[in-house]
C-alpha cells in the first residue's frame, strides 16, 4: 500500500463539492453533485435502470494517473470494511460503525457509506459476475484489494444514484490513494467497461444462454446457489409458493428498515416516535426508524428501547403468551433462555415477565456474550434474572422438570437474515448445516428434559431451512412421549397486531421478508404433557 493515507490524510477530492456527497440509504436521488460531479438531475426509473443512460456521459479527459489521490473518506470506509470483511472475516455490522467514527463522517455521508459497503457486499456474486466480463483475466488473479475497489465501483454505477464520472473518478482516486497508482489505469479501463449497460442490460447479458432456473435467479439476485435452492425448499416446506423465490431474493437485497422494542413496563416508543419513527405494524410496543444513527434516540442507551427485528419480537411474546392453564406449583414463574447471546430476546422476555415476578435464567456459553446478555438485562430488577455462562445442552440433566417457559433460539445458519448481514451469505456454506445439526437437536432435547410438566418450550430459528426447522422438532419428539405440539401460527397471530399473519403452517409458523417485512423467524411450540 504505497500510499495509504493515514486518517489525518484523507480528504475529499480535488472539486469535489461538499454538500454532494452522501447518498444515504433511503434519502432522495442526491445525484446533484454526489461525489462531486455533473449530471444533477439524471433519475433511475423506477427499476433503478436508466441512470446515466442518454445524452453524453462526461468522464475525465486526465489519465488516471494525473488525477485525484485522494480517497474520499466514505468510500475509504466501504473499502476499509470490504477488505477487513475478506481478510480478516470481519463482520461488516461491527467494522462499520468504528470505521465511520475513525473518518468522522457526518450522517450524510455514513449513509452513503453504509450503503455502498452493504451493496458491494451484497450484490457482490452479481457484480463478480459483471466484472468477469469486462476484466481480461480471471477475477482471482486480481489483487483482492484491488477486487474490492472495482465492487465499490460497481455498484455506485450499477445500484446508486451517482453519476458514472463521479463513480469512476472517485473510485480510481481510492486505488490510487490506498492501493497505489499502478492498478488505477485498469480499475478506469474496467468501470468505463461497465458503465456501457445498466443493471437489467448487464443481467441480461450475463445470464443469456443459462436456462436453469436457479443459476439465473442466483446471479440475478446475488446469492450463492445453494442458498437458492435451499430457500426454494424452504419456501415449498413451509407452504408457499416456489414462484415467490424472485420476491424473498430480492428483499434480502433491500437494506432493512431498523425495528425498535420498548421494553414493557420500562419504556414507551413516544420519544421515538417523535423522532420520526413509525410505528411497528406487526408487533405492540414496536417502531420502524429510518432516520440514520439510532444511538441518538431516547432509550437506546438505557437499554430501555432496542433494536430487534419485528419477528424476534413476535416469538418471544408468542411464547410468554401462551396459556398454561392450571400449572404446577404456586410461586411465580420460571422462566429458561437456553441460547441467550447476545440478550435481545432475554431482555424482551424478562421485560414481558417482571409483573408477574417470572424469574428468567439466561444460558450462554461464550462469556463475552454472556455479558451482552447481562448488559441487555440492565434495566431489568437484579433479582429477576440469573446469568450464567455454561452449556445449555447440560441443563436439561442438570435441571430437569425445573422451568414453566423454555426458549430455545439455537444457532442455525442464520439463512433468515441474510439482509442484516450482507457478507454471510457469501460465507455460509452447505457443510454448515451437517454441522449445527447435532446441536440443534441435542439443545431442544434438552430443553424438553428441562421444562416442567404443563411448561411449554419454543424452538426458534432465524433460518427458515427445513435441516433446522421441522426436521429438528420431529426427529427430538419421534423418540419422545409426553409432548404436545401447540398451534404455533395461532400463537404469533395472538400476540400481533390485526392478529392475522398468515404464518401457520400445520402446527409451526414462519415468517418471511418478503412477506412479513421481519426476518424469516422459525417457531414451533411445544408442551409438556406428563
Ligand atoms: C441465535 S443466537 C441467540 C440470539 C438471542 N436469543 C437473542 O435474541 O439475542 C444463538 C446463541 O446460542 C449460543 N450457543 C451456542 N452453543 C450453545 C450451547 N451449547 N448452549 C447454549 N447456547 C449456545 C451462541 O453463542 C449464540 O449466542
Amino acid at each position: 500500500m504505497s500510499e495509504t493515507p493515514g486518517a489525518g490524510d484523507v480528504s475529499r477530492g480535488r472539486g469535489t463539492p461538499r454538500q454532494g456527497q452522501g447518498t444515504g440509504s433511503g434519502t432522495p436521488d442526491r445525484s446533484a453533485g454526489t461525489g462531486g460531479g455533473q449530471g444533477g438531475g439524471r433519475r433511475r426509473n423506477e427499476q433503478g435502470r436508466e441512470r446515466n443512460r442518454g445524452g453524453e456521459r462526461q468522464f475525465s479527459q486526465a489519465s488516471p494517473s494525473q488525477r485525484t489521490r485522494r480517497a474520499d473518506p466514505a468510500r475509504l470506509v466501504a473499502f476499509e470494511v470490504l477488505r477487513a470483511v475478506a481478510a480478516e472475516d470481519a463482520y461488516a455490522n461491527l467494522v462499520l460503525p468504528t470505521s465511520i467514527r475513525k473518518h468522522r463522517l457526518d450522517r450524510r455521508d455514513a449513509g452513503f457509506a453504509t450503503e455502498l459497503t452493504y451493496g458491494a457486499l451484497r450484490g457482490q456474486g452479481t457484480y463478480d459476475a459483471v466484472l468477469a466480463r469486462c476484466v481480461d483475466r480471471p477475477l482471482d488473479q486480481l489483487d483482492p484489494a484491488v477486487l474490492d475497489a472495482l465492487r465499490i465501483g460497481v455498484h455506485q454505477i450499477l445500484a446508486m444514484r451517482v453519476p458514472a464520472h463521479a463513480a469512476l473518478d472517485q473510485t480510481v482516486g481510492l486505488v490510487r490513494a490506498v492501493i497505489g497508482a499502478g492498478p488505477s489505469s485498469l480499475v478506469n479501463a474496467v468501470l468505463r467497461k461497465v458503465t456501457a449497460r445498466d443493471l437489467g442490460g448487464w443481467i441480461s447479458e450475463i445470464t443469456e444462454g443459462l436456462t436453469d432456473a436457479t443459476a439465473i435467479a442466483a446471479l440475478t439476485h446475488s446469492h450463492p446457489e445453494w442458498i437458492v435452492r435451499a430457500l426454494r425448499q424452504a419456501l415449498v416446506a413451509h407452504g408457499r409458493d416456489v414462484a415467490e423465490i424472485d420476491a424473498l431474493l430480492a428483499a434480502d437485497n433491500a437494506a432493512p428498515m431498523v425495528h425498535l422494542v420498548a421494553l414493557p413496563g420500562l419504556a414507551t416508543l413516544d420519544d421515538a416516535l417523535a423522532e420520526g419513527a413509525e410505528p411497528g405494524r406487526l408487533a405492540e410496543g414496536s417502531a420502524y426508524y429510518s432516520g440514520g444513527d439510532v444511538s441518538r434516540l431516547p432509550g437506546i442507551s438505557t437499554g430501555t428501547v432496542r433494536v430487534q427485528d419485528s419477528g424476534s419480537q413476535l416469538v418471544a411474546r408468542a411464547l410468554a403468551a401462551v396459556d398454561l392453564g392450571e400449572r404446577r406449583g404456586q410461586g411465580p414463574e420460571q422462566w429458561l433462555d437456553l441460547c441467550a447471546g447476545p440478550g435481545g430476546k432475554t431482555a424482551l422476555l424478562a421485560a414481558i415477565g417482571q409483573d408477574a415476578g417470572v424469574h428468567l435464567t439466561a444460558i450462554e456459553p461464550v462469556p463475552h456474550r454472556a455479558q451482552l446478555v447481562r448488559q441487555a438485562l440492565r434495566p431489568l430488577p437484579e433479582d429477576s434474572w440469573t446469568v450464567q455462562v455454561g452449556d445449555g445442552r447440560a441443563v436439561g440433566q442438570d435441571q430437569p422438570d425445573s422451568f414453566d417457559r423454555v426458549l430455545v433460539d439455537a444457532p442455525c445458519t442464520g439463512l433468515g437474515a441474510l439482509r442484516r448481514r450482507p457478507e454471510s451469505r457469501w460465507r455460509r456454506t452447505p457443510t454448515d448445516l451437517v454441522s449445527l445439526a447435532p446441536l440443534q437437536r441435542e439443545l431442544l432435547a434438552s430443553a424438553l428434559d428441562a421444562v416442567a410438566p404443563g411448561g411449554v418450550v419454543a424452538y426458534v430459528t432465524c433460518s427458515p431451512h427445513h435441516a433446522e426447522t421441522d426436521a429438528v422438532v420431529d426427529d427430538c419428539l419421534r423418540r419422545r412421549t409426553g409432548f404436545e405440539r401447540l398451534d404455533a401460527g395461532s400463537a404469533l397471530d395472538s400476540v400481533s397486531i390485526g392478529g392475522a399473519l398468515g404464518a401457520g403452517h400445520g402446527t409451526t409458523a414462519q415468517l418471511w421478508p418478503h412477506v412479513h417485512g421481519t426476518d424469516a423467524m422459525y417457531l414451533a411450540l411445544i408442551r409438556k404433557t406428563t
